[in-house]
């Protein structure tokens, strides 16, 4: 294993756990949303993240080889917008003082670095706009310059330097973090090449700036951030397998990162452990009927809390019992479930279990073939129209059972913007055709698969959803559930 694991994680658990924040995004419709009760301007909880580039942040001592591992990185991804922001372009500019006496200025300190500076250009580059980052001249020790490197906004930011992890406010924007791992006198062998030729400093000047300030800050700043790492490459640039796993996962990541991109209402909910280590268990064909229940319960409650949180809010006061004032908000009231017969309403107890009382609707779509689709029976809330609908289906594959359900919910006078469809997995083409047909109802997701198989089916996927809840993969079982009837 060319990975280190950090604790009882395995490396891959840690990859893939390292990035789901990005996805949650946000979209304002053309039109102000309002709330359907009072009529007045709403927000929901989930609308306040813009769709943002994917960070990945590579700390480490110095030359443990991040600049080479960024450059590998860049090389293979070579067909995406990736761009290097590294944190040696945020020193500060040295006063006249203090460099007249450079040997006893500690470059290997965090206030070296002006992150407030580093933090703003990143913040522009988050939001799409250009920036330029100030060239570091490590022989003048000077920053500005000219000319600045003007940087693009990009799909991805690679943000690389000893100290990266350093600052909260600086790891917050990372979506995956690498700490790249190499023996101290490794570094330091590379360090005493690096200076002497490159920097044209002499080898005296190096050890001492190696014993006095390097050293010591390895020890006492950045080691210390090793622990922030999702993964962690011994031996760097020297670590294909390595680097080839964490360009795999980001490749995976990016596909769903640009389906999110091009939907802005599509959500794929913040992948975590738990939510990975649930996907792992409903997948396994080996899983029984028991345990698949419970883990897919599990799953449906978290994406039915997620979709809750796309619901338009009104502010509102209450009294505690200490006498004090709390402010807070008032739940959407005025909404429904919709499921999907059969497997949507596997759906329906976790929506139960939050919205007390909720009406639940039922659509039952008739499937022929794979595009000879018939709604065959319709039971909905007569007021659905002033409602807004939480439509239930674990899977979305091709995507025509919900342009069915959801056409029907608009030939009901349901808004388009009122819909909000909950489902366990998407494939890509399903999303894209709801999404065309549907701009603006919203996608609550907790995982995007890699497609459709040559029978439609979602891969790599669960299997049919409905039988494995229900219990009815099992001939057995119907058997019996068939002569006890
Ligand atoms: N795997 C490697 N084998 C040999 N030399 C390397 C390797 N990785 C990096 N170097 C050299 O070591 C020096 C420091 O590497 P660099 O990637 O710039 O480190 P950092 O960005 O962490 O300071 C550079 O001169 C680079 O060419
Ligand atoms: N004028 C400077 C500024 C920084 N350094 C050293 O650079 C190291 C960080 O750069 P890496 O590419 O190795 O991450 C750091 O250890 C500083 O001591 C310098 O020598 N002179
Ligand atoms: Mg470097």
């Amino acid at each position: 294993m060319h990975l280190q694991t950090m604790g009882s994680k395995s490396v891959v658990d840690m990859i893939e756990a390292s990035s789901g924040v990005h996805f949650s995004g946000f979209h304002m419709d053309n039109l102000e949303a309002r709330n359907t009760e009072t009529g007045q301007p709403t927000t929901s909880a989930a609308d306040n993240v813009l769709k943002q580039p994917f960070v990945i942040g590579v700390a480490g001592g110095a030359a443990s080889g991040k600049t080479t591992v960024c450059d590998m990185i860049i090389q293979q991804l070579h067909d995406q917008r990736v761009v290097l922001v590294n944190q040696d372009s945020f020193y500060h500019n040295l006063t006249e003082e203090e460099l007249a006496r450079v040997h006893e200025y500690n470059f290997d300190h965090p206030d070296a670095f002006d992150t407030d500076q580093l933090l703003s250009s990143m913040e522009k580059l988050r939001h799409g706009k250009a920036v330029d980052i100030p060239n570091y001249d490590f022989k003048s020790y000077k920053n500005n310059v000219f000319p600045a490197r003007r940087v693009n906004p990009s799909d991805v930011i690679l943000l690389e330097g000893i100290l990266i992890f350093h600052d909260p406010r600086v790891r917050e924007l990372m979506n995956m973090k690498i700490f790249v791992d190499t023996d101290a006198d490794v570094r330091l062998a590379r360090r005493i090449r690096r200076d002497t030729v490159e920097k044209g400093r002499d080898i005296g000047t190096v050890l001492d700036q190696y014993s006095k300030f390097v050293k010591p800050a390895f020890d006492d700043f950045i080691l210390p951030t090793k622990k922030f790492a999702d993964i962690i490459i011994p031996r760097g640039g020297d670590n294909h397998v390595a680097i080839d796993l964490i360009v795999q996962h980001i490749r995976t990541k990016l596909g769903q990162h640009d389906l999110c991109k091009i939907y802005p209402n599509l959500y794929v909910i913040h992948s975590t452990f738990q939510i990975r280590g649930m996907h792992t268990l409903i997948r396994d064909a080996q899983t029984t009927k028991h345990d698949f229940v419970f883990y897919a319960d599990r799953l449906i409650r978290l994406v039915v809390e997620h979709g809750l949180g796309h619901l338009p809010f009104t502010e509102k006061q209450v009294i505690t019992p200490t006498g004090s004032v709390y402010t807070g908000v008032d739940f959407c009231k005025r909404l429904c479930g919709v499921s999907v017969i059969r497997s949507g309403e596997s759906m329906e107890n976790a929506l139960r279990a939050c919205c007390k009382g909720i009406k639940i609707g039922k659509i039952l779509i008739h499937r022929e073939g794979d595009n000879g689709q018939q709604l065959i029976y319709e039971k909905l809330p007569q007021d659905i129209s002033e409602r807004h609908v939480l439509l239930l289906d674990p899977i979305l594959g091709t995507g025509n059972s919900a342009v069915q359900a959801i056409s029907l919910l608009i030939s009901k006078g349901v808004p388009e913007p009122n819909i909000i469809f909950l489902n366990l997995i998407s494939a890509p083409q399903g999303v894209h055709v709801v999404c065309k047909s549907f701009p603006r109802i919203k996608i609550v997701t907790s995982e995007i698969d890699i497609g459709l198989n040559e029978d439609f089916r979602v891969v790599p996927g669960m299997g049919e959803f409905g039988d494995r809840y229900f219990g009815t993969d099992d001939d057995e079982v119907m058997v019996t559930q068939i002569s006890s009837n």
